[in-house]
């Protein structure tokens, strides 16, 4: 039994390795880098105002600085990628990074050793919830790099989440924590800021298959398709509904604080495709959000979709493409899955979702 009672990372990921020989040290390392640069953000989030981390960040010409997603970048967004890009572009054990708040991928610098991984991030997700002193986290997903040395391209990036080695997300919340599956299982650990370690807390998550809790921003109840209408409806009917039980709702806006609620007791979550804006099929992005989250998901015995099918199937196309994701208790996202595969017939709709439709007005 480790001094302090509990395992740490290090020693965690030294066990790993003792039941899978094969495993090269490399990737512990990475792990390791990795968890350094969620401390690392974690003490400036912890620090907020103090550290003059909050507000907008400022662009080159004044004004705000704006990411490639069109999006208005945060102080933090814009530290949060640069602690995950120094802190593990030295270690040997990456050939190439790509991040939300980047355009393009992001080689490993010729000055350091080229590894055999890629490690694709959200560096801070959940950025509308910082100002206001709420839970955000930090995204990431680790995939195998094409051997060779030939320079590094976008289409290696493009991998199906099935493909994933490693998935995990850190949670900067009233603990700290680093949430990580190596594919099998899922482990939770909490910061011990005194010993400035990972400590093995929360061993073997699993997500339980039912629930009577839903994650949705029903504000854009009036762009989603019809199987997701019906889905809520059938929620907010509650007991006297075709579902015969009262469901509650939760929505952070931090989809990694969703997640973690749901890997610790269960619900689903939902941000599907829609029709808001034509040229974006969801809100969600498919490499450093929906993959990573998906991964750690299914490894924790629940499901994550695209309402249509398994998120983990879909080939990507973009780097920063999007897509509608919806995961969670394994009872409730087969269901909504069954209610996209049911023909519909736009000539007979659904009372549900119309006349009587609880979001109708
Ligand atoms: O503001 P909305 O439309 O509810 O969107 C919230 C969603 O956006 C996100 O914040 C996107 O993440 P970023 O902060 O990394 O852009 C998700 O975490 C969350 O589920
Ligand atoms: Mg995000
Ligand atoms: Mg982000």
């Amino acid at each position: 039994m480790p001094l302090t009672g509990r395992q740490t990372l290090t020693q965690y990921l030294i066990e790993q390795r003792r039941r899978y020989p094969a495993a090269s040290g490399n990737f512990n390392a990475l792990i390791l880098d990795v968890a350094m640069a969620c401390k690392a953000i974690a003490r400036a989030v912890g620090q907020g105002a103090l550290a003059g981390v909050h507000g907008a960040q400022t662009g080159e010409l004044g004004g705000n600085s704006i990411n490639v997603q069109g999006e208005t970048q945060q102080k933090l967004d814009v530290l949060a990628n640069d602690y995950f890009l120094r802190i593990n572009e030295w270690g040997g054990h990456l050939a190439g990074m790509a991040s939300e708040e980047l355009e393009a991928p992001y080689p490993i610098p010729a000055a350091y050793p080229r590894g055999s991984y890629l490690l694709v991030f959200d560096p801070l997700d959940g950025s509308s919830n910082i100002d206001v002193n709420l839970t955000v986290g930090s995204i990431f997903s680790i995939l195998r790099a094409p051997s060779g040395d030939e320079e590094l391209s976008e289409a290696d990036f493009l991998q199906a989440g099935r493909e994933q080695v490693a998935a995990g997300y850190a949670l900067y919340g009233p603990s700290t924590m680093l949430v990580l599956s190596v594919g099998d299982g899922v482990d939770g650990f909490t910061l011990d800021k005194d010993l400035g370690e990972f400590m093995l807390t929360h061993p073997r998550m699993q997500v339980p298959p039912s629930t009577q809790e839903f994650a949705i921003n029903a504000s854009n109840s009036r762009f989603w398709e019809a199987p997701v209408k019906r889905f809520v409806d059938e929620c907010l009917a509650g007991k006297s509904g075709p579902r015969e039980k009262d469901f509650n709702m939760r929505w952070i806006a931090s989809m990694v604080a969703e997640a973690h609620r749901i890997l610790t007791r269960g619900g689903v979550f939902l941000y599907p495709r829609d029709s808001k804006d034509a040229s974006k099929p969801g809100r969600l992005r498919l490499l450093y959000e929906a993959n990573p989250i998906g991964f750690l998901i299914e490894q924790a015995g629940g499901r994550a979709s695209t309402g249509y099918g398994p998120v983990l199937q879909e080939q990507p196309t973009q780097l920063h493409q999007r897509i509608g994701l919806v995961f969670g208790s394994r009872h409730e996202v087969e269901r909504i899955e069954r209610y996209h595969a049911e023909p519909q017939a736009p000539s007979e709709p659904n009372p549900l979702f119309c006349e009587r439709s609880l979001f109708r007005v």
